[in-house]
């Protein structure tokens, strides 16, 4: 185990605390504002406490004003060290999340869609916004507390010593007493709670997203009311947690304050028996019997420091949970974290499947012995009933899936060592429902490529044959709505093309483009689509297509035609299935 309290989480992924830590210059200088800060809110104690004593007593006024002096500088101190301290510490905080929260989602990616789509959405939410919120207390509501209240506790204790020594062993008594039954005991019933509250918060996020996101089914069945009851449990089940761990913090609080009395209480007595034996004037028993008092405004930061290790294991579970879904170690980038330069637009020669076998994480293999070759310029068509692997082999191209067996190699590399961003920037995928974002038409072309002119992509819509929302709506600025439904199905594919084409894939594979289209107009989309993506740019390079359809293609656009069937792909001679 590390030394560097910045690493060290028990229970924590070392991979997510790595992702999980500050900069040592901005994390040390947080304790270090922080024990100064808490310095000086003792040192006020002190010299106030002096003061109020020692004035009675009718000291030289020049004594005194030293004293007034020290009093108005510890107090300035505190309040300047403390802002100093917030400062710091939240901007370590801020930074470390922002990479945390890249880090993350990096490691999401390669489960996408593959293993992630096993986790509903709102839990996914949940993980990503809530559980890496919770992680990064790690420095900041953990470690950063932990080491100011003990160096504070410590060194005023040892500073009391020096006065008396028996009320020195008071108030270590009493911290120790506050450290077990404030800190420990806490955390034990806190454990229960912590671990439960994270998938609560996840499945009520879950139950709310679907509730929204089905209402009109859910009123169409009637079923709204039936799931307005749910919520409702799930909300007072949360609540009733809320309710036990803020009731645990309060008696923790309840504890401390106690101990707090028992030190004080202690310091008299002890001090009391120190002054009667000479040890040390008169004035500062009052010193001793406030010191205390702030020491344990400090302290009180340990218990909540040792619950929130709970919260913080908890929530790294759970986000490691996501990211080991899938075979992120097979994927060179997601397993160390680099990110290779990718070319924005990779030479392709040639994609080689041998022997392959297809098929989703703990389902059974989809289809085998699947040979296929891909060459530039080249456009095969692949068909299949349905259910027959079409969209299973299409995510394996795009290696959303890992292949099962066999090999895929793509311009003479293994397509594992290569990683799935790299495959990916060569082989773009039209999904049979491409994913629109809920903006406008340019958000969602410029996300391919995110410098190009109003227009060019104006020219790319024509080109794919959306000219109706170039001429007669909103242009570039027409939103497309959630999911693309402000748009036709034949829209959403063409503007799925348009994206794909301005992205340069150098190979395309089209998942059912007329899947939801009428029957009357899928087969003039499919040629559309088909003799737009074929057409060579102004390089006079020309995707190669990958097909994946059972609707009806005129063989001119097609050079290889496979079948999908039985689990296995043939090839059928005699090229596309039925003719123009
Ligand atoms: N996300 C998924 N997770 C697990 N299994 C899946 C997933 N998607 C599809 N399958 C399963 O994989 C098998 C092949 O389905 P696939 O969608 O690849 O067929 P298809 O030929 O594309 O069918 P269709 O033409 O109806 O889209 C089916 O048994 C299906 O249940």
């Amino acid at each position: 185990m590390s030394l560097d309290p910045r690493r060290t989480a028990p229970g924590v992924d070392p991979r997510l605390a790595r992702l999980a830590t500050p900069d040592a210059p901005r994390f040390w200088a947080g304790v270090l504002f922080g024990v100064a800060s808490a310095a000086c809110a003792i040192g006020l104690t002190w010299a106030s406490g002096y003061l109020i004593s020692a004035s009675a007593l009718r000291p030289p006024i020049l004594t005194l004003m030293a004293v007034i002096v020290t009093v108005r500088a510890f107090a300035l101190g505190r309040a300047a060290l403390r802002y100093g301290e917030r400062m710091v510490s939240h901007d370590a905080a801020f930074r470390m999340l922002a990479r945390l929260r890249v880090g993350v989602f990096e490691r999401l990616i390669p489960g996408a869609p593959a293993s992630l789509s096993r986790v509903g959405r709102g839990d996914l939410m949940s993980r990503f916004v809530s559980d890496v919120d919770d992680l990064q207390d790690l420095p900041l509501r953990v470690w950063q507390p932990l080491l100011t209240s003990l160096v504070t506790a410590a060194g005023t204790t040892v500073l009391l010593a020096c006065i008396s020594p028996r009320s020195a062993l008071a108030l270590a008594l009493a911290l120790l007493g506050a450290g077990v039954l404030g800190g420990l005991v806490p955390e034990r019933a806190h454990r229960e709670a912590t671990e439960r509250i994270a998938p609560a918060r996840a499945e009520q996020s879950e139950q709310l997203l679907g509730m929204l996101d089905h209402m009109d089914v859910l009123v169409a069945y009637d079923a709204a009311e039936d799931a307005e009851a749910e919520a409702g449990r799930l909300a007072a089940r949360q609540s009733r947690l809320d309710r036990s761990s803020a009731t645990v913090q309060g008696l923790t609080d309840l504890a401390l304050t106690a101990f707090a009395g028992v030190a004080v209480i202690g310091a008299i007595w002890a001090g009391g028996t120190d002054l009667q034996a000479g040890a040390f004037p008169g004035a500062w028993l009052a010193v001793l019997v406030l010191v205390p008092l702030s020491v344990f405004d400090v302290f009180e930061q340990v218990p909540t420091a040792v619950v929130a290790i709970d919260r913080v294991r908890s929530a790294a579970s759970r986000i490691a949970e996501v990211i080991d879904a899938h075979g992120a170690a097979d994927d060179p980038a997601a397993a160390t974290g680099e990110h290779p330069d990718i070319p924005d637009h990779p030479g392709f020669h040639a994609l080689e499947l041998r022997d392959v076998t297809i098929g989703w994480p703990d389902g059974p293999a989809v289809a085998s012995r699947i040979d296929l070759d891909l060459h530039p310029g080249e456009t095969i068509l692949v068909t299949g009933e349905s259910g027959a692997g079409k969209s299973t082999l299409a995510a394996t191209l795009v290696r959303f899936l890992d292949h099962r067996a066999g090999d895929i190699q793509l311009d003479g590399r293994d397509v594992r060592a290569l990683g799935g961003d790299r495959v990916r920037r060569t082989i773009g995928l039209c999904e049979q429902r491409p994913h629109l974002f809920a903006s406008t038409v340019r958000a969602n072309l410029l996300l391919a490529r995110p410098a190009t002119e109003d227009a060019d992509l104006e020219r790319m819509l024509r080109r794919v044959g959306l000219d109706e929302l170039v001429d007669t709506r909103d242009g570039l600025d027409t939103e497309v709505g959630e999911q693309g439904e402000l748009l036709s199905g034949g829209q959403v594919q063409r503007l799925a093309l348009a994206r794909a084409l301005l992205a340069g894939f150098p190979a395309i594979v089209f998942d059912e483009p007329t899947a939801n289209v009428d029957p009357e107009l899928a087969d003039a989309l499919l040629v559309d689509l088909l003799s737009t993506a074929r057409q060579p740019d102004a390089s006079g390079r020309a995707p190669a297509v990958i097909l994946m359809s059972h609707d009806r293609v005129p063989a001119r656009l097609v050079d290889r035609h496979l079948h999908l069937a039985g689990g296995a792909l043939h090839e059928v001679a005699g090229a596309a299935p039925a003719i123009d």
